[in-house]
């Protein structure tokens, strides 16, 4: 495996974002509060994957995290939104505005045209477990990394991904189980149910989540867009339509025909699409 070379992309406050031969790394970087997000950090990681969707180098993030506490040691990848910044509309900003914000970040990974790994290296809670959800693929800290769902303690409910979508993902009975009970899952636990693609020794996780996006980048990478959405289809309604069909219009305009139409119109003239319907 070729060496990494992070380097950093741009200095924020709650996150970290670094780059290194087609890979983006994105953490969180509050591991004081087990990596709990308030609207800075929303507003810094959308900054963040935003950046890396636009840069053409780039073609798989890795979600990952900072730690671990220098209070007691613990490993965190997120506890979900800081409780501390809750107010009673949502979590507010440094602005006054209340917003809940980290559902745009979640669609930002959703559909963005590039694969998202989540790096797992400790809790993954609440907000935290329901971003490793949407996440293409997860992986795990074997000694470390703890799923849990605590939801339904603060009245802080993710109806969207993080349950419906993590119910295709692990079952009916057992997503009820995860947000209803809202028990401690281990590393083991998580992949026995599906919902974390492998269980990597602590000090091997980050290197294996650079190894894995190294594999896919050596794909093409139209394929890995066109497979993302197509996964996403029919779980993402009309949207996941659009999104899909976006891309179908896309390849459409690379054909002699798209050039034709577009010409015909500029030069006024009637298309000339000789005709050929293939089988
Ligand atoms: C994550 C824990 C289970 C870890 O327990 P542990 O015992 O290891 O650690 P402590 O509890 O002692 O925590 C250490 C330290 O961190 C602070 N902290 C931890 N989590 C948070 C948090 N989420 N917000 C603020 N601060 C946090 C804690 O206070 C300690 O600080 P000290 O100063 O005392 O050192 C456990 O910490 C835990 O259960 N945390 C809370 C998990 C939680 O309930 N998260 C919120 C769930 S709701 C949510 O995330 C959410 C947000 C959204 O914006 C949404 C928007 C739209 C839909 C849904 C949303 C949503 O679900």
């Amino acid at each position: 495996m070729s060496k990494i070379e992070w380097k950093t992309a741009k200095e924020y406050e709650d996150i970290t974002y670094k780059k290194s031969n087609g890979v983006a790394r994105i953490a969180f970087n509050r591991p004081d509060v087990r990596n709990a997000f308030r609207p800075k950090t929303t507003s810094e990681l959308l900054d963040a994957f935003h950046d890396a969707q636009e840069d053409t180098d780039i073609g798989v993030v890795l979600l990952s995290a900072e730690g671990p506490s220098s209070k007691d040691g613990v490993y965190s990848f997120c506890s979900g939104g800081d409780q501390k910044a809750r107010g009673h509309q949502g979590y507010v900003g440094e602005d006054g505005y209340h917003r809940l914000n980290i559902l745009e970040v979640q669609r930002l990974i959703r559909f963005m045209p590039k694969a998202v790994i989540c790096v797992v290296p400790g809790w993954a809670v609440g907000g935290g477990h329901s971003l490793h959800v949407v996440c293409d693929m997860t992986l795990a800290s074997k000694e470390h990394a703890i799923f849990k769902q605590t939801d339904a303690d603060v009245t802080s409910f993710d109806a969207g991904y993080g349950s419906a979508y993590l119910a295709k993902m692990v079952g009916q009975k057992k997503a009820r189980e995860i947000f209803f009970l809202g028990r401690n899952y281990s590393a083991q636990e998580a992949y026995e149910m599906g919902m974390v693609n492998a269980v990597i020794p602590h000090d091997d996780l980050e290197d294996t989540a650079y190894e894995w996006a190294q594999e896919i980048l050596a794909k093409s990478p139209t394929s890995i867009k066109m497979l993302k959405f197509a996964m996403n289809l029919t779980d993402d309604g009309m949207v996941g339509q659009q999104v899909f069909a976006g891309e179908a219009t896309r390849l459409a305009y690379m054909t002699e025909e798209a050039k034709e139409g577009r010409n015909a119109f500029l030069e006024k003239r009637k298309p000339n699409f000789e005709k050929k319907w293939l089988p």
